[in-house]
């Protein structure tokens, strides 16, 4: 049996040190590919935690890169669970940056 997670499970892991992802219903423990995507970690960590499967179809990613994700499963998304709001690591960070401007 795969594991199952919620969307809330998934928004837990939302830093470069422990990032994870959604795409397609299918979840991605992804922390050891942030420093290795031709895209950059920014975007990773931007679109991380949370289902991101638009913005990967969006890329037009190649055949190569969805294989790439087998590597990094971890799970089964809960079809029952809903989305909810993820903070990701790039947000805290600019509101931290807002705040200590003041
Ligand atoms: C774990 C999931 C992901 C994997 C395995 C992955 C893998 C890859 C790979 C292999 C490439 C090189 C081009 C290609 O083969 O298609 C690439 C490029 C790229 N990826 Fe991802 N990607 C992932 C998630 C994402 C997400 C969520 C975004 C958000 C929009 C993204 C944005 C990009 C961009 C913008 C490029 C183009 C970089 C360039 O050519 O300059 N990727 N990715």
């Amino acid at each position: 049996m795969a594991q199952i997670y919620t969307h809330e499970d998934v928004s837990k892991h939302n830093t470069r040190d422990d990032l994870y992802m959604i795409i397609d219903n299918k979840v991605y423990d992804i922390t050891k590919f942030v420093d290795e995507h031709p895209g950059g970690d920014e975007i990773l960590i931007e679109e991380g935690a949370k289902d991101a499967s638009g913005p990967f179809d969006d890329v037009g990613h190649s055949p190569d890169a969805r294989q790439m994700l087998v590597k990094y499963y971890v799970g089964e998304l809960d079809p029952e669970s809903k989305p909810v709001v993820v903070q990701s690591a790039n947000t805290l960070k600019t509101v931290n940056d807002g705040a200590a401007g003041k």
